[in-house]
């Protein structure tokens, strides 16, 4: 049984006091991880804390520190971003745009005022001097970007435009903030906006924006729910919001990893951002913008975690592999020998290994990786050179396989290839798990009540109605309409027989 008494994340990890002797099992080493399923958020505080990724004791509510393990995982993230939007057909250019905003020109748009208003912070001095403008911390980048990009734009031989920045932004979430998930300052903040010719050329950059975000999910394993979000939760000033959301399995809870904004020409009306037609006239801008935040970072714990700790896929994991020695009286040097030599040969091969020569017991090590989540343990002892074999354990399915030495190049390239993709499959099949359909909207009810999760039951769109099925059950909230209804991205959308709202029968 797991040792249920945990460590609050608030204390640093005590340092177990007793000696651990040398041929401690795991299970007499503490693991103070809650148990994932029966506690899901404090699971969740814990492995982020134990296994270095972000240390949240700063004394400032919904900021946190990315620490070295943490940040290296952030660094492949957001490298699986730039990978894809640099080398989109028509390339996206990474820029980076000023943090602050004069309040005139923050105003200027309507919509965005009144959804950020709650949320903006704002400079007032600068030292001892109060400032005759105020200044916002961006929330969010287009009241930034679009005063300057009116300036580039002239013609339509400057479009399609495609940017990005990645950056910090800050908002006053109200709510309670949680590392990763709802933080104030959000740290890992990609933004890209895209100024296009015609309604038709958005409409085809939103269909991109869908793929790209696909492909980063895909890539991390985390699976998702497309949907079209409804009427009154669309980002201030957009026409349509497409969002990705990830079920998590424990907290059965739906999170907004990715949004992806149809802006239409409301803010190049608002930011004056126009251009000349092939036939000379003067026409205003069409835009997308499309956001993705840590909460990558957070799904990808979240998912394929358990209550060993991470269980990271090789694309992101900053160490694929980790050589622990097996070590007896007298035949240290020898393993030693081998190991290093299976290091080097590694290392060359290019796989992202570690080898763990520390002083401490191999069980000690064996929980110190799995709490890290290396997708591969390798074991080398007297008996496995005896037999010229390497013992391997994969963190993601239970087993030890004892592989010849000569074919481990090959074992561990395709091992690493299956991890990567039963992590994804594995977490998709427990997400899709959780999304009951049906037409009756009782049963919907009924089956959110037990199960928390997501029903998908035909409805209207009207917000009237939607606000009469929410108020039925506490917490019971829309996210939308799904991706197979949706024309924008399906070609020949379902042509359902003809169903009834399962509220209003209309
Ligand atoms: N407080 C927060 N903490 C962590 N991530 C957040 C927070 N607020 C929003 N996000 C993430 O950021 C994504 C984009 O935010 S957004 O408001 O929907 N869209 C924008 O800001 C647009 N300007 C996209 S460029 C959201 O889909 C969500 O995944």
């Amino acid at each position: 049984k797991k040792n249920k008494k945990t460590q609050s994340s608030r204390k640093p990890a005590k340092k177990t006091s007793k000696k651990v002797s040398k041929k401690t099992s795991k299970s007499k080493i503490q693991n103070t991880l809650p148990d994932i399923d029966e506690n899901f958020s404090e699971w969740f505080n814990e492995i982020i804390f134990q296994a270095e990724i972000l240390d949240y004791r700063y004394n400032l509510k919904g900021c946190g520190v990315w620490l070295g393990y943490g940040f290296k995982i952030r660094r492949k993230y957001l490298e699986i971003m730039r990978d894809l939007l640099d080398n989109t057909p028509i390339p996206h250019e990474e820029m980076l745009f000023p943090l602050l905003i004069p309040k005139d020109q923050f105003m200027k748009e309507k919509e965005t005022v009144k959804g950020f208003e709650t949320e903006v912070y704002w400079v007032t001095h600068g030292g001892l001097t109060p400032l005759d403008v105020k200044l916002a911390l961006r929330p969010t980048s287009e009241t930034v970007m679009y005063p300057m990009v009116a300036k580039w734009i002239r013609s339509h031989q400057d479009l399609p435009l495609k940017t990005y920045q990645i950056s910090n932004m800050f908002r006053f979430e109200g709510k309670n903030t949680r590392p990763l998930i709802r933080v104030r300052e959000l740290t890992t903040f990609k933004e890209a906006h895209t100024y296009h010719e015609t309604k038709e050329d958005c409409t085809d950059q939103i269909r991109e924006a869908v793929s790209i975000y696909k492909k980063i999910f895909d890539t991390l394993g985390v699976p998702y729910l497309i949907t079209q979000r409804p009427k009154w939760d669309t980002f201030p000033g957009a026409d349509y919001t497409i969002a990705f959301d990830c079920i998590f399995l424990q907290s059965r809870k739906a999170l907004q990893i990715g949004t992806i904004h149809n802006l239409g020409q409301t803010f190049s009306k608002t930011f004056d951002i126009k251009f000349e037609t092939a036939d000379g006239n003067q026409e205003y801008v069409y835009q997308t913008c499309y956001g993705i935040s840590e909460r990558g970072v957070a799904s990808l714990i979240a998912v394929h975690g358990d209550s060993n700790g991470l269980k990271l896929p090789p694309v992101v994991a900053p160490i694929e592999i980790v050589i622990v020695p097996i070590l007896f009286k007298n035949k240290e040097d020898e393993v030693m020998k081998v190991c290093n030599e299976f290091y080097d040969k590694l290392k060359k091969e290019g796989f992202k290994v570690r080898l763990d020569n520390r002083k401490i017991s191999s069980g000690r090590k064996y929980f110190h990786w799995e709490l890290r989540g290396i997708p591969i343990r390798v074991e080398i002892g007297p008996k496995d050179i005896a037999k010229n074999q390497i013992a391997v354990v994969r963190r993601d399915i239970k087993g030890k396989e004892f592989v010849p030495i000569d074919d481990s190049i090959n074992y561990l390239h395709n091992l690493l290839k299956d991890i990567q993709q039963s992590l994804q499959k594995t977490a998709k099949k427990r997400h899709d798990e959780l999304i009951f359909r049906t037409n009756d909207l009782e049963e919907a009810i009924d089956f959110i009540d037990k199960n928390k999760g997501i029903a998908e039951i035909p409805f209207c769109g009207e917000e009237d109605c939607a606000e009469s099925i929410e108020k039925r059950l506490d917490g019971l909230k829309f996210l939308g309409i799904p991706e197979r209804y949706l024309p924008i991205l399906n070609k020949r959308v379902k042509k359902e027989k003809e169903i009834y709202c399962s509220h209003c029968m209309k």
